[in-house]
């Protein structure tokens, strides 16, 4: 039977060159031929190439996240509650507003990728709970902050007054080389306006801080500010920037797998999505 080839395929045992013992009468031994011996080729060739595409695949890919920015930093977003952190947050991100008052449980952050100088800077904003009760979580977040937004309302005095308690927050459990920005925002509400234009500077000057009156609403000064705060951050780094884009390499892939998994996306440890 030597030479013998099957018409249709010949069984797993058959490969071997021999059946299993049980097997072997009344059928017939199996020889490979040559054209089994090419097939088998063909398919060692085959599986071998298509190793190599899913590597390259898989490099392309890896590659390809790596390059989608250059640095991260995380900024804060702090004030009362209601002086329109979330407003601000979800204009800048996804140019939207929402009229209504849902208070943040908690934190909640959403990112967005900037160009600086030619760096492509992601950010992840962190939106944090004006309210009292929710401050003993909050805090915990400012020392990963790179970047802080001390935000009142300027239709509410006591919002302004409060940026004194914020900063010191601040002072006391942010990082040293933490930059901040003041933000009196609701530019929009002339007509309600309880603090002058001019208190916000001598506030900002006398803490050595840029400020921005702003209007979640209107979108005005948005872009401006949140640009100027990275800016500041970048600044800040800059000496340090190798140093940063490899220390922060782990954070950066945290990040985008947070992004690509939606671990956090909108949520935080918040309950308030960005709706507004
Ligand atoms: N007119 C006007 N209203 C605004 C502006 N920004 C926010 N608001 C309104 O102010 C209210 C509070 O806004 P939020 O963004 O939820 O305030 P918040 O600071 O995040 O509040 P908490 O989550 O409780 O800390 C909402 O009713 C918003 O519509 C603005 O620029 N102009």
């Amino acid at each position: 039977m030597e030479g013998r080839s099957f018409v249709s395929s010949p069984p797993l045992w058959a490969h071997l060159g021999a059946a299993p013992i049980g097997a072997l009468t009344p059928t017939p031994v199996y020889r490979r031929t040559e054209e089994d011996e090419a097939g088998w080729r063909r398919d060692v060739i085959a599986l071998v190439l298509i190793q190599f595409f899913c590597f390259f695949l898989f490099c392309f890919k890896f590659d390809a996240m790596a390059k989608q920015y250059d640095v991260l930093f995380r900024l804060l977003l702090l004030g009362d509650s209601g002086v329109g952190k979330t407003c601000l947050l979800c204009r800048f991100t996804d140019n939207e507003f929402h009229p209504s008052h849902i208070s943040t449980i908690g934190v909640d952050f959403k990112m967005k990728t900037l160009m600086i100088d030619g760096i492509k800077v992601r950010i992840q904003i962190w939106d944090t709970a004006g309210q009292e009760r929710y401050q003993t979580i909050t805090k915990q977040y400012y020392r990963r902050a790179q970047g802080i937004f001390l935000v009142y309302d300027i239709t509410s005095e006591r919002s302004f007054q409060h940026i004194m308690k914020w900063a010191s927050d601040v002072e006391e459990y942010a990082p040293e080389k933490v930059q901040k920005i003041l933000v009196g925002n609701k530019s929009d509400e002339e007509q309600k306006r309880q603090v002058a234009t001019e208190q916000g500077n001598k506030l900002a000057k006398a803490y050595g801080m840029d400020f921005y009156e702003t209007s979640a609403f209107t979108n005005h000064n948005i872009k401006e500010s949140f640009t100027r705060l990275a800016e500041l951050v970048l600044q800040a780094n800059k000496k340090d920037l190798e140093v940063l884009r490899t220390s922060i390499n782990d954070d950066l892939n945290i990040a985008a797998l947070e992004e690509e998994e939606g671990m956090y996306d909108n949520h935080g440890d918040s309950q308030k999505a960005c709706w507004c």
